[in-house]
């Protein structure tokens, strides 16, 4: 069943020289969770940082961390982003061998499993591990960068997901992320989703607008 809606600001868009102070901010502002994007230059065209910055981080909220893995091969940095604070870890099908098993391995450690789909990955992917994931990312974007436009043809994919969620029966987050702004946040929402990411968007304005930019995503 789709869930009040939920903000998580993606901290890839934040003022990196003062990582600590901004995350304190997004709490503050409302934020439900910390998006923190994990790009290799490998799997995605850009890098980000890693699970040491993550970790240093960790301590200024107590709020979810949920930990986007751009990275190929991925099981080898599991354990460190578990270590690092991560309370749910997103994968990509195509960053691994054997997308199942890292599935398992992330669930072994504690933490939640999420599993993203690209924009050219078909939905059907999921069927075969649905009972075993906390969340379902549809990427409305090609991975990589922030302050890319959203690609309209995720809204179908959401409805179906939504569908395939509520069929389980089960508690599985449905989370959108890429371009998610005050005009793409209510299509998202009324397409199933119940988990906005959004980096360009809160950070809008500056800080004294991350509150209102919450808000106003969430439709308030
Ligand atoms: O995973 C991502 C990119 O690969 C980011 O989470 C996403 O792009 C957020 O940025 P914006 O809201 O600016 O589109
Ligand atoms: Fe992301």
């Amino acid at each position: 069943m789709q869930k009040p809606t939920r903000i998580a600001p993606s901290i890839l868009a934040a003022d990196f020289s003062q990582l600590g102070k901004e995350i304190q901010r997004l709490d503050q502002a409302g934020a439900d969770l910390i998006h923190v994007d994990i790009m290799d230059g490998h799997f995605v065209p850009n890098i980000s940082f890693g699970p040491a910055i993550t970790k240093s981080v960790r301590s200024v909220t107590k709020k979810p961390f949920d930990v986007h893995l751009m990275i190929s091969p991925v099981d080898l940095y599991i354990e460190a982003f578990v270590e690092a604070g991560a309370d749910i870890i997103t994968i990509h099908p195509e960053a691994g061998p054997h997308f199942h098993r890292t599935i398992q391995l992330i669930k072994s450690l504690g933490v939640k499993a999420g599993l993203a789909l690209n924009p050219g990955t078909p939905i059907e992917i999921v069927d075969h591990v649905i009972e075993d994931l906390d969340l379902l990312l549809v990427m409305s974007v090609n991975p990589g960068f922030g302050g890319q436009s959203f690609i309209p043809g995720a809204l179908d994919k959401i409805s179906a997901l939504r569908q395939k969620i509520d069929t389980t029966g089960k508690d599985i987050d449905l989370e959108v992320d890429g371009g998610i702004n005050f005009e793409t946040a209510p299509k998202a929402i009324a397409a199933g989703a119940d988990l906005l990411v959004a980096g360009t968007a809160t950070f809008k304005g500056g800080p004294d607008h991350y509150a209102a930019n919450i808000l106003k995503m969430k439709g308030q």
